[in-house]
């Protein structure tokens, strides 16, 4: 039996724009999927993920063909909830040549899922390390980063970048710009997160921003402006200069909804942050619903955002030092 776990992350900037190869800011913050993988000698996938639930229903998965869950959802629904797990599989069957090999796998998550947390990234870091590791061999962090980010790249259909995969591996704040990535130092920032309980499909909102950029030049312009954005975070990063990153989180917060990837309880809880005197706040990740990330030292936002109606959860955020954990 083999344990690792990885932490999900906030973008301080560049979600959506880093796709198309401009750089992204996120940061990792303790908040983790612990993923425990077994040896199965009869080839056998078998998933158990309590957090998982599709339409209110927690399925325990086998994920042998024909054998699906005893659930009433269809199977596309149950391949696109379960894609992430199988594809980090057979990037372990690839990375060790142990094309057959079967795993009982458990996840085990504190991210919620699809909320713009980086859930899936966390869920494939600690799956690839733990079953790669349960076969013998413990994998780099450039290549743990690599085998992640090509598992979210053939997922999400070829649109994926690699900030999420990099910084749950690695942990603390990095910045990605294509195959560019870098750990940055980062100050200790007071990230406030609010939830508002619901889900954006990451693959849907991409492919959104795609079709707008595509269609319209001044879309194309806006993600470029995205990536001007981000070059400033990262000088008001390396000053610690708090008051800047707030202005610049507001900006891009604006920015990401003029490109249709915002909601309004998304948008409420923004508003609420700011008006309490967060010095800035944004939606984190995909989008379309889930989480904001404000940047507030007092206690103002998270109270204001508790009062929210929308917001069903809210809580402080550290930022995780370390990336991938190898607990057992
Ligand atoms: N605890 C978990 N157990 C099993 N699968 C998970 C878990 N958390 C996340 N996943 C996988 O990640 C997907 C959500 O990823 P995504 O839509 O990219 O959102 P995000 O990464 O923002 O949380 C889920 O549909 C599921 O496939
Ligand atoms: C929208 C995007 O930039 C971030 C998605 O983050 P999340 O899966 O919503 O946590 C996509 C990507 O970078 O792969
Ligand atoms: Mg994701």
């Amino acid at each position: 039996m083999t344990l690792s776990s990885a932490p999900g992350k906030v973008y301080l900037f560049g979600e959506h724009a880093v796709v198309y190869g401009e750089p992204a800011v996120p940061c990792a913050i303790e908040r983790r999927a612990r993923v425990e993988v077994q040896r199965r000698d009869d080839g056998k996938l078998r998933v158990h993920a309590e957090d998982l639930s599709l339409n209110g229903f927690t399925v325990e998965y086998d994920g042998t063909p024909g054998n699906g869950p005893d659930v009433d959802v269809s199977e596309s629904l149950i391949s696109a909830a379960m894609g992430y797990v199988d594809e980090a599989i057979a990037q372990v069957r690839d990375v060790t040549g142990e094309d057959d090999v079967g795993f009982d796998v458990t996840i085990e998550s504190d991210i919620p899922l699809g909320a713009g947390l980086g859930s899936s990234a966390a869920v494939v870091v600690a799956a690839i390390d733990a079953a790669a590791r349960e076969l013998g061999v413990t994998l780099e962090p450039d290549e743990l980063a690599e085998r992640a980010y090509q598992t979210e790249y053939q997922v999400q259909d070829g649109q994926a970048s690699r900030a999420d995969t990099f910084c749950s591996a690695t942990g603390g704040a990095v910045r990605v710009e294509g195959d560019d990535c870098r750990s940055l130092e980062a100050p200790d920032l007071p990230i406030v997160i609010g939830f508002d309980g619901g889900a954006g499909d990451t693959g849907q909102l991409v492919a959104g921003v795609r079709e707008l950029r595509d269609e319209y030049d001044f879309a194309a312009d806006t993600v470029e402006a995205i990536g001007d954005i981000v070059r400033n975070g990262e000088q008001a990063l390396a000053d610690g200069d708090i008051a800047e990153l707030g202005r610049l989180m507001d900006f891009n917060h604006g920015l990401l909804s003029a490109l249709g990837v915002s909601s309004r309880s998304l948008d409420t809880m923004v508003w609420a942050a700011r008006d309490a005197g967060a010095h800035g706040a944004k939606l984190t990740g995909a989008g379309g619903g889930g989480c904001i990330v404000a940047l507030d030292p007092t206690p103002e936002t998270e109270t204001a955002l508790s009062f929210t109606p929308g917001c069903e959860d809210t809580f402080r955020a550290e930022l995780a030092e370390d990336g991938v954990k190898r607990l057992e």
